[in-house]
């Protein structure tokens, strides 16, 4: 395996959404990830593991954690793991013996990784919910719109995956770190709601400012000025428009050859003239004609193109940052390194294909726990 995470041992409990994710970020980074099903798969797509790209790179030990054997056998896998990360509800790995403390008996050097929406703790911690009640309670789902309209859904990329995959990686990398130099594992307990709350931070720098108007679509970078904003084309497609520096902003003028004066950027008493103006322009000519007009431009306009129109974009395409690998679409680790360069990993297995194999590799005595 390559990767600058390679010979880093992860068991990671089954879950939903951003555990998975994180289990895969580390896969891509070059880690050993382990993935414990429970029986009959728990996927949230029954039937179609084999498309699951959350579980690509890893291997798969089908286990009942309600049996004491499977419960001894995970521990003897912490044993010898750098790295385990849990989705749980607060207290379900407490309840299944495969708490913190449990396994920290077994390995003082083990990172515990937790990942929930709500915390480890607090009034709502118990309580269960989706990316959509994460991100709502941190301000960011309220920003997210355009004025006068209901808040926009930003996909379940700002919550999972942005707010909450993301920051389990960051927090397991850093206590790996710690760990090399002290010896001594800990508990990450990475929360979708402090993770959406943490992404904010430029935005409530804003706020402090009094650069930001706690509403949405109206502000410099939701939609609000007419210069980083999306425009209809005259196919009915759109360009995502964001010239923001002065002389960016000029440039966009230039190419769009409007009749403007560039030191009105900023004058807000303005804008509703000149996104009228912006939109005439655009909807003049289709997303192809003026994806062609601005190529090579200093203007920051972009084509918005779908999911499967992205990987067929010649600069997306030069990067291989989407790909087609063994059957399947997806995007390609991220982000590359210079020695140590990153590979896809294998497809994703079907539940519990690994169970034998691993549990002898772990040398877990017991490989018939399953
Ligand atoms: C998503 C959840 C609300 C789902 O709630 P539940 O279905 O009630 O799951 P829980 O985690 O509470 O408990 C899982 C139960 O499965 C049991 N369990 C787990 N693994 C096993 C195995 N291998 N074998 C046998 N039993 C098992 C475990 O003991 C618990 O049983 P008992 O002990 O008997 O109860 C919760 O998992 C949660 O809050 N997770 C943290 C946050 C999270 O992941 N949110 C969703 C993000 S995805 C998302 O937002 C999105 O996709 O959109």
């Amino acid at each position: 395996m390559s990767g600058p995470l390679s010979g880093v041992k992860v068991l990671e409990l089954g879950g939903i959404g951003p555990g998975p994710f994180a289990g895969m970020m580390l896969a891509d980074l070059g880690a050993d990830v382990v993935r414990v099903d429970r029986p009959g798969g728990g996927a949230f797509f029954p039937g179609m593991e084999h498309l699951d790209l959350l579980n690509r790179g890893k291997r798969s030990v089908v286990l009942d954690l309600k049996r004491p054997e499977a419960v001894a056998a995970v521990l003897s896998m912490a044993a010898v793991a750098d790295v385990l990360i849990e989705g749980y509800r607060p207290g379900v790995a407490e309840r299944l013996g495969l708490g913190p403390e449990a396994c920290h008996a077994r390995n003082p050097r083990l990172v515990y990784g937790r990942m929930t929406g709500w915390g480890q703790d607090g009034p709502m911690a118990q309580q269960a919910g989706h990316d959509i009640g994460y991100i709502a309670l941190t301000g960011a789902l309220h920003a997210i719109g355009a004025a006068g309209g209901p808040p926009q859904i930003p996909v379940n990329l700002l919550g999972d995956f942005g707010g909450g995959g993301n920051y389990l990686v960051i927090g397991v990398l850093a206590a790996l770190r710690e760990a090399d130099r002290s010896g001594q594992g800990q508990v990450v307990d990475a929360a979708i709601v402090d993770g959406t709350a943490h992404l904010l931070a430029g935005t409530h720098m804003m706020l402090a400012t009094g650069t930001w108007a706690d509403e949405r679509g109206v502000n410099l970078l939701d939609g609000g000025a007419p210069f980083y904003a999306v425009y209809e084309t005259a196919d009915g497609r759109h360009m995502a428009v964001g010239a923001l520096e002065p002389k960016f902003y000029a440039e966009l003028l230039a190419v769009l050859e409007l009749d403007e004066d560039p030191a009105r950027q900023h004058d807000k008493a303005h804008w509703p003239a000149l996104r009228d103006k912006l939109a005439a322009a655009f909807a003049s000519r289709s997303q192809a004609e003026w994806s062609a007009v601005f190529a090579g431009s200093d203007a920051c306009v972009a084509p918005v193109v779908s999911l499967r129109e992205a990987a067929d974009h010649p600069h997306i395409k030069a990067r291989g940052s989407i790909v087609e690998h063994e059957g399947l679409l997806q995007p390609a680790p991220a982000p590359r390194f210079s020695r140590t360069p990153t590979a896809l990993g294998t497809p994703p297995p079907a539940p519990g294909r690994h169970t034998l194999e691993v549990l002898e590799e772990w040398g877990v005595a017991d490989a018939a726990a399953g």
